[in-house]
């Protein structure tokens, strides 16, 4: 915000006072502007770069919305995407195109430099076939040299006998090569260019450009129609031209304002005493509602002070926002925006509306903005997962995670994942290791594992159960199986560790002196605690009743301040796995 040191200055709110009084330096000359000038010269806070509190809104009075859909503060209007429109004048240097990549080497510190912008811009007509260009240049008495030369050798040509001996020209040698010819029967370009702004497609259509105030001839305006913007300065071909846009400080200065480098690129090589064809042209540069990042448009749009929401999960096409209390009211607002922002790959915007709570652990979401599907598709480490956000548990966080778990199992592995959900670690194991066994006690969990399973291909290698995951346990380990589990994941970080004295006894009827493979459990679970490995090892141990030796810690991530998610993973104690007393329940 403004940080003038003049009282009369920090008044007015920064954009008002900024463009306004900057206006008045350049129109009036009264000593008590010119007082003000020198004040804002020294502290004007004009930030670099463009700037919605920059340049000027060509609808100022709004446009009354584009039926953006969404919703506005309180749910009900559009977003007003006219209102962040923006137009800024900017000086550009018209250089041959041939040269215009050494031209932007030699110029880089003086050019525009703005986001998303490019340095160098394409005006409408400035390329031209090189078919056209030899020919004209055959045509020509001397190269340098538009004027229609008489059929007989002597005097110059009517334009329009000009253009007629062209055409014949053109069209002995195939018509459609030569693009600019068509011209002859478009409108002039005047009437085309009336109001409009050429939208450029290469940068997603967020920025347009537009050359202002050229000066030529009307007889020149005439070849320019047939021939393109090629065509210009007293007769001479120029060739296709590109523009470079010049730094924004240089929008208003004349050309003997200039810098040296500049100067040196107008005047062209006098070594080789070549004239030089570059110009200074006026521009007219127009930022559209799709140009702001997400960030700018939602400071333009909340109240000031407000923290701008930046950041959401993604679950396949669907971005999951986590808002404060303090944006419920331009929830709808903010949405629309994150989805405009986030096109195509975004096609839904939901917030979560309560924490979870559920045994499935499946969240309570409103749709805001978008399509209603909560059904998608996720692609997790090069592996397909289709979930429905409204049923079953996802979480993309965890992808690393489960990254790292898959990393430690060996080909020999048998994996037996308790709490499976839709199985993003079951799936992914399994493409790895011998055999895996999976389970959920959510049936809509245990439906997206299944189909996950036959879009994978790993039907042959993943037995599915649907049952409370201590009953699992027992079923897993108390029968007689084709393979004999060597790793267990227990991702239910609330509870699952409460789930651990299910493998109290697991093996009291094998006896003991034939030898069997103990498991390596890993475990999550949550922990605030100053020391949370210290405080989760005293209740894996508070749980199996028993004090397990060489227990692996790995911090997940924080998941709320001063809250650690954990995986623990041991070996199974022998002690435990044979233990003759059945379950010792330990709950808090
Ligand atoms: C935190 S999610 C983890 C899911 C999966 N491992 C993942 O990473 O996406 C926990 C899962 O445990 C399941 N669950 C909750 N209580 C259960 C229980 N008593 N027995 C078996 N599964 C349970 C939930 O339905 C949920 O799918």
């Amino acid at each position: 915000m403004c940080s003038c040191s003049s009282s009369s200055l920090t008044l007015l709110p920064y954009h008002y006072s900024t463009t306004r009084l900057l206006s008045k330096r350049f129109s009036s000359s009264s000593s008590s502007t010119k007082t003000l000038t020198v004040t804002l010269a020294l502290d004007s806070p004009l930030r670099y770069g463009p700037s919605l509190s920059k340049g000027q809104n060509p609808n100022p009075n709004g446009g009354g919305g584009d039926g953006g859909g969404g919703g506005g503060v309180g749910g009900g209007e559009p977003i007003d995407r006219s209102s962040f429109s923006r137009v800024f004048d900017v000086a550009a240097l018209r250089v041959p195109a041939a040269d215009c990549s050494s031209l932007e080497g030699r110029l880089r510190g003086h050019l525009l430099n703005w986001p998303r912008v490019r340095n160098i811009a394409r005006s409408p007509g400035d390329d031209v076939d090189p078919g056209i260009k030899n020919l004209l240049l055959r045509s020509e008495n001397s190269p340098d040299r538009l004027g229609p030369p008489s059929s007989d050798g002597g005097g110059q040509l009517s334009p329009v006998l000009y253009r007629d001996k062209l055409s014949k020209q053109f069209n002995c040698q195939g018509f459609v090569k030569f693009r600019n010819l068509a011209k002859i029967s478009r409108p002039k370009k005047k009437e085309r260019k009336e109001g409009e702004v050429k939208e450029r497609g290469d940068r997603e259509n967020c920025y347009g450009f537009e050359v202002i105030g050229s000066g030529e001839d009307d007889e020149e305006e005439e070849m320019k129609g047939l021939l393109g913007e090629d065509f210009r300065g007293g007769g001479r071909w120029r060739g296709p031209t590109r523009l470079l846009l010049l730094d924004e400080k240089y929008a208003k200065r004349g050309a003997e304002e200039l810098p040296e480098a500049i100067k040196a690129v107008l005047l062209g090589d006098a070594m080789q005493s070549r004239p030089s064809i570059s110009e200074l042209v006026r521009c007219r540069l127009s930022l559209s509602y799709n140009y702001w990042q997400m960030n700018e448009l939602l400071e333009a749009l909340l109240p000031e002070g407000m923290i701008v929401p930046t950041g959401f999960e993604t679950v396949g096409h669907i971005a999951h926002l986590n808002l404060r209390d303090e944006h419920l009211p331009y929830k709808k607002l903010i949405a629309q925006v994150v989805l405009d922002k986030n096109k195509p790959k975004i096609q839904t915007v939901v917030n979560k509306i309560d924490a979870i709570q559920n045994d499935y652990r499946t969240m309570q979401l409103e749709v805001l903005a978008g399509n209603h599907s909560l059904v998608t598709t996720v692609i997790e480490n090069g592996i397909r997962f289709q979930v429905d956000l409204a049923t079953v548990y996802w979480s993309s966080r965890l992808a690393t995670e489960r990254q790292r778990l898959v990393c430690c199992f060996s080909n020999f592995d048998v994996v037996c994942d308790v709490f499976s959900g839709v199985g993003p670690l079951a799936i992914s194991a399994a493409k790895k290791v011998k055999y895996v066994y999976a389970n959920d006690l959510n049936p809509h969990a245990v439906e997206y594992l299944e189909r996950n399973i036959v879009l994978n291909k790993l039907d042959r290698k993943i037995e599915v159960s649907n049952m409370d995951g201590r009953r699992f346990i027992h079923s897993i380990f108390a029968s007689q199986r084709p393979f004999c589990v060597t790793q267990v994941v227990m991702n239910l970080p609330k509870d699952a560790a409460e789930f651990l004295d299910s493998f109290r006894g697991i093996f009291k009827n094998r006896p003991k002196d034939v030898v069997c493979t103990l498991p390596k459990i890993h475990v999550y679970g949550f922990s605030k605690a100053d020391n949370p490995e210290f405080d989760f090892q005293e209740r894996i141990n508070m749980v199996l009743d028993e004090k397990v030796e060489d227990i692996e810690m790995h911090r997940v991530r924080l998941v709320a301040p001063g809250k650690w998610m954990l995986c623990a993973s041991f070996i199974l104690p022998k002690t435990v796995a044979f233990a003759n007393h059945g379950h010792k329940t330990v709950r808090n």
